[in-house]
């Protein structure tokens, strides 16, 4: 044992030594010390008011201060107001996942607290509390927890997007083919999901995929799958294609507009025909899926330029659906803040936090170039990195910043605006002149966006900014 462990909160015992003789006090000090000492567990004894009264090595370990500083000290700036509170609206052994204030080199963690109160006549006198430190879940595992979307799901509340929504539940019911246009992050495969569970199809299953994030030479066999030993390096069992998976529900073709003249002529006969052909393969498997594709891209003017097949186009487009940006439904920003600042405090185990007013306008001032998921990762930044109860303008990212213009500047700008798309190249350039050109600004640039780096290399690609 050590010396300092031998001080055993002399506070402590003075509390639960109340009426004992000096010599038991003594004993019980010894004890309750040795107790500590004798896990290799952080365990942490604090009064009502949240004054440290014992630890053990461990837990000052964790809490990377010495027992001397830590014995009498108070645990609040550890955990926050919001921590303490929540750990003392707790039930005994509750798992309680709290942020502790940034420790060095650890900002991602949370403390895991399981705590076990004491009362004397019903008012508290003490809480034992046990710390486990792991990292905070990652926003991407939770995403593959996630659940369909459903029109439920989808919020906002501006009259574009009431409208659209409206329109998606209108058409859902029906097996029309839909083409959904929007930019990058509107909400395209949100709103194909939400349609595919309000078909009757929505038992079946629903499969997605982005045509500009695999590789012309693979997207064949993913699509119409594979027959063994049609290429080198195919399964010799073969391989199903994404039609085949989405049999008896919807499949989501995102990006369409980016796939090559050769497959969208394969396509053709799928969407003409719902038969497929496995790449290899000579027979003909029928398959029943209802189709909803999407782009960003303007297709009536790849069709114009011949880079879109226009028979392709006319079968596709036969319900067209548009997903206005954000930045012409700002009403709705402070809904989707309070909505996904809710949704990730809790997946993350955090307090939701307010916004200070001059945050508030910033991000109504703000493009939003990556639209609804730059919005998300815009207000999960708040949620890991800000410590505070408040989000202030100290704590904003830096494309928040440094682009944000007042409002009267952004009306004065919004006639000038062009087309979506060289919005789009204007917003690139934006941000590759605020985070770099270099890989490591690149990387920044595409996590802002909400893309991953090959989509933002396309990007450039597309608009010559390589
Ligand atoms: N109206 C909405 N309500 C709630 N969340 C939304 C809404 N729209 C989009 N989101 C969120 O934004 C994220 C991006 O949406 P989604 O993937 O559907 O965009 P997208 O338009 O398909 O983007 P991309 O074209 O880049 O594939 C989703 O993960 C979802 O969390």
């Amino acid at each position: 044992m050590t010396e300092h462990s031998y001080a055993l909160g002399e506070l402590l015992v003075s509390k639960l030594g109340v009426g004992r003789s000096t010599k038991e006090t003594e004993q019980l000090k010894k004890e309750i010390s040795a107790l500590l000492s004798l896990t290799s567990e952080a365990v942490l004894v604090v009064d009502a008011e949240g004054q440290i009264l014992e630890l053990n090595q461990p837990m000052c370990t964790l809490m990377q201060q010495s027992r001397l500083q830590l014995l009498g000290a108070s645990l609040l700036p550890h955990i926050g107001e919001q921590g303490w509170k929540q750990l003392k609206r707790g039930r005994d052994f509750d798992t309680v996942v709290l942020t502790p204030a940034a420790l060095p080199g650890k900002k991602e963690n949370v403390w895991k607290v399981r705590s076990k109160s004491i009362y004397e006549t019903d008012k508290l006198t003490t809480m034992m509390l046990h710390i486990t430190e792991g990292p905070a879940p990652s926003k991407k595992k939770l995403q593959q927890k996630r659940t369909i979307y459903t029109f439920d799901d989808i919020k906002g509340n501006s009259p574009s997007v009431r409208a659209v929504k409206e329109q998606a539940r209108r058409i859902a019911s029906g097996e029309t083919t839909i083409m959904i246009r929007g930019e990058s992050g509107t909400g395209k495969e949100v709103f194909a999901q939400a349609i595919h569970c309000g078909s009757q199809r929505h038992t079946g299953p629903f499969v997605a995929i982005n045509c500009a994030a695999i590789p012309e030479s693979l997207l064949e066999s993913e699509l119409f799958g594979y027959e063994g030993g049609a290429f080198t390096g195919a399964k010799g069992e073969g391989k199903a294609g994404r039609f085949e998976l989405a049999h008896g529900g919807t499949i989501f073709l995102d990006e369409i507009g980016d796939m090559s003249l050769h497959l969208q002529a394969k396509l053709l006969r799928v969407v003409q025909e719902r038969k497929v052909e496995r790449v290899g393969g000579t027979q003909s498997l029928d398959v029943d899926v209802r189709i909803i594709a999407a782009t960003h891209r303007n297709l009536e003017k790849m069709v114009a330029e011949e880079k879109f097949r226009e028979d392709l186009y006319y079968r596709l487009n036969v319900i067209p659906l548009n997903i206005p940006p954000l930045r012409e439904r700002k009403d709705d920003v402070p809904i989707l803040v309070e909505y996904f600042m809710k949704k990730l405090s809790l997946d993350l185990g955090r307090t939701p936090k307010r916004l200070s007013q001059q945050v508030l306008e910033r991000l109504l001032a703000y493009r939003w170039p990556g639209n609804i998921r730059e919005l998300e990762n815009v207000v999960e930044h708040f949620v890991q990195l800000e410590i505070g109860d408040l989000v202030t303008l100290q704590s904003i990212p830096l494309q928040l910043r440094e682009q944000s213009m007042g409002h009267a500047e952004a009306e004065r700008r919004a006639p000038r605006r062009h087309s979506s798309e060289s919005e789009e190249k204007e917003s690139l350039l934006q941000l590759l002149d605020q985070y770099g050109r270099d890989t490591e600004g690149k990387r920044q640039v595409a996590e802002t966006l909400g893309v991953s780096l090959p989509t933002l290399y396309r990007k450039l690609k597309k608009w010559r900014l390589k």
